[in-house]
């Protein structure tokens, strides 16, 4: 997979060059180019914003420097061969899931852009819209200052997908939503810690009796904490067990 990420901090995305991300980079599993909007400047200021027109607070990104960046970074894509997807985080977007998250695995590139101020002029987008699929993602219902910590969370919940990755496949499997649930407590050694032991069934052996523990927990966890899930499930998801919890 082939990823571009076009932002005014070049900086903030030095962290995809560690660790997990660092490995699949380096064996050529996934490809990072990050760009730096100011690239696209023409002025002595290299400005990349203007204030917004119908007034109010803050600035807002300008559509000429943003349209050359994305024309330069997408470049000509070859007839006959799909354009990248461009990712823009921002609060006003789709809420992003793991459910997306897999579709986001299965492209063979990912273009971002990072926005900062109040946002990037809407014609950008409407712009972008005309030659490449193009998704406003949010992460949560906060207000960062930039698109970059996002893109790091999105770069990092995609990229573990992909095969070869993750050295355990099965976690990628059994991650939480995977089943629709929240993921249940875990527990490893030693047996008592702080006068606190490590509930007996998950020592028994007895696989039956653990999964359904681990579910029974799952379960609460999710109705607890994320009743939206419970009720997002399709009646067939829960069986009778379940219901009875
Ligand atoms: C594209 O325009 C903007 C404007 C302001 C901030 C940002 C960065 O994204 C977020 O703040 C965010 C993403 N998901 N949840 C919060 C982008």
């Amino acid at each position: 997979m082939r990823i571009d990420v076009v932002t005014i901090f070049p900086g903030y995305l030095a962290p995809l060059r560690e660790a997990l991300l660092g490995r699949a980079i380096d064996a050529g599993l996934i490809s990072v180019a990050v760009h730096d909007l100011r690239t696209w400047t023409h002025d002595v200021h290299q400005a990349v914003d203007d204030a917004p027109y119908g007034g109010g607070p803050g600035m807002v990104m300008r559509p000429q420097v943003w349209g050359e960046a994305l024309d330069a970074v997408v470049g000509d894509v070859p007839s006959g061969e799909a354009p990248p997807r461009l990712i823009v985080p921002t609060p006003a977007g789709r809420p992003f899931t793991q459910a997306m998250a897999h579709e986001y695995a299965a492209e063979s590139r990912l273009v971002f852009a990072c926005g900062r101020y109040e946002g990037i002029d809407q014609r950008v987008i409407d712009d972008a819209a005309t030659w490449m699929p193009v998704d406003e993602v949010s992460i949560g219902d906060y207000v960062l200052v930039g698109g970059e910590v996002a893109v790091l969370a999105i770069v990092e919940a995609v990229a573990r997908l992909l095969p070869g990755v993750l050295g355990n496949p099965a976690s990628a499997e059994q991650d939480s939503f995977s089943d629709g649930l929240l993921e249940g407590p875990a527990y490893t050694r030693p047996e008592t810690w702080r006068g606190r032991a490590v509930p007996d069934v998950l020592r028994s052996g007895n696989h039956g009796a653990i999964a359904r523990w681990r579910r029974d927990r799952a379960l609460e966890r999710t109705a607890a904490r994320r009743p939206d899930l419970l009720a997002a499930l399709p009646p067939t998801a829960l069986d009778r067990a379940d219901r009875a919890l």
